[in-house]
């Protein structure tokens, strides 16, 4: 469903949104008319600030001060910069045009996007020199690059009227939409960003992997299998933390495009984490779930209960196989069968 605006800035937006983003770019595009363009432009924007953050020719003395100061430069029609990679670089030189389809949002959406934009900078300004060693970093990063998005599109929401007044408030659910996505990003993506050039940048909490290995590159090693195994399996069981309150958080939702929104993500996590337990794939590749499958799950969800169906049959076979495994630890147990009694 392409959206094709009349004016050419926010043409330039929705080209942009479908060239950086795949298939999430189509379920954008079919939110309610009234929070399309805020939704697409605060992806955008959160994507320009990644694009600074990601950039390993950016220097740190100029990264860490414009990382900072981002959610001013959303307002200042001039600003634009060369860097970042493939569409990436087109978004960041034609940047005035996403500043101008900005600009014309209600001003009620600029503040929410510029306030997030605020708090995300700050965050990724923190971690610029700081690695993730504990699980309470590791929570804290995803907090700052995810739970923040998820808090966004709360204020978004509540401010549409299409949802309630208590989504304004909602941040500590709507913290969990982020991390559940987020960690199975960083879980999936082993692979990708342990051999990215020219200094791979790894968020897997050292507190965790540290006690399988002593370098995080070891479990690329097929004699290392085992270690790399239980060390996946832990951070597997460890997202999964997040899935009942991402439920709570969905089973608020009211409006049928904005529960579609916000649900698909959540299944394509769960499924995606579901072929990542126990898959030494992760070493090997990357695991992505199959386009026929994820469309099958796409296609009907339209309700909670073909969501709690999805949930629940992903984490049915996550619990078979963690039974299988007598390695998982009591706790794995425990959190995948609180995710599979919710259906
Ligand atoms: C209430 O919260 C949400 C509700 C619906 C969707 C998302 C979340 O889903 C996509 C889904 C998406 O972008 N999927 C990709 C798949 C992939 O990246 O592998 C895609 O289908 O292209 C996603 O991944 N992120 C990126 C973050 C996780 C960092 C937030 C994201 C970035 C910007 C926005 Cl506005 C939204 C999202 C939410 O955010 C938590």
């Amino acid at each position: 469903a392409k959206v094709l605006p009349k004016d050419k800035s926010l043409a330039f937006c929705y080209d942009m949104l479908n060239r950086v983003s795949r298939s999430f770019a189509v379920v954008i595009q079919s939110l309610p008319a009234e929070l399309r363009d805020a939704v697409c432009l605060f992806y955008l924007v959160l994507r320009a600030l990644d694009t600074v953050e990601d950039d390993m020719a950016v220097s740190v003395d100029v990264k860490v001060p414009l990382l900072r100061v981002f959610h001013e430069k959303i307002y200042d029609r001039s600003w634009k910069m060369s860097c970042g990679y493939g569409p990436y670089v087109d978004l960041m030189q034609q940047y005035p045009l996403v500043t101008d389809a900005f600009l014309r949002l209600k001003p009620m959406y600029q503040t929410v996007i510029a306030d997030i934009t605020r708090r995300m900078g700050e965050g990724m300004a923190e971690f610029i020199e700081k690695e993730v060693v504990t699980v309470k970093d590791y929570d804290l990063y995803c907090h700052y690059v995810a739970g923040l998005v998820g808090i966004g599109l709360s204020q978004l929401f509540a401010s549409s009227k299409l949802e309630s007044e208590e989504f304004a408030e909602m941040e500590d659910l709507a913290n969990h939409m982020g991390l559940f996505l987020q960690k199975t990003n960083i879980i999936r993506d082993y692979l990708e960003d342990i051999n990215e050039e020219p200094a791979p940048r790894m968020f897997w909490p050292k507190e965790v992997w540290g006690r399988y290995a002593r370098k995080l590159d070891e479990f690329k090693a097929p004699e290392n299998a085992a270690a790399a195994l239980g060390c996946l399996n832990e951070l597997v069981t460890d997202a999964l933390r997040h899935a009942p309150q991402s439920l709570a958080y969905m089973a608020k939702l009211r409006d049928r495009d904005v529960f579609r929104f916000c649900a698909i993500p959540q299944v394509m996590a769960i499924g995606t984490l579901a072929m990542c337990y126990n898959n030494h794939g992760v070493f090997t590749g990357v695991v992505k779930m199959r386009r026929g499958e994820t469309a099958k799950y796409v296609q009907q969800l339209g309700s909670m209960s073909d969501l709690y169906l999805a949930f629940g049959r992903f984490a049915a076979s996550l619990a078979a196989q963690s039974s299988e495994l007598i390695t998982c630890d009591k706790n794995a147990k425990l959190t995948l069968r609180r995710a599979g009694e919710i259906q």
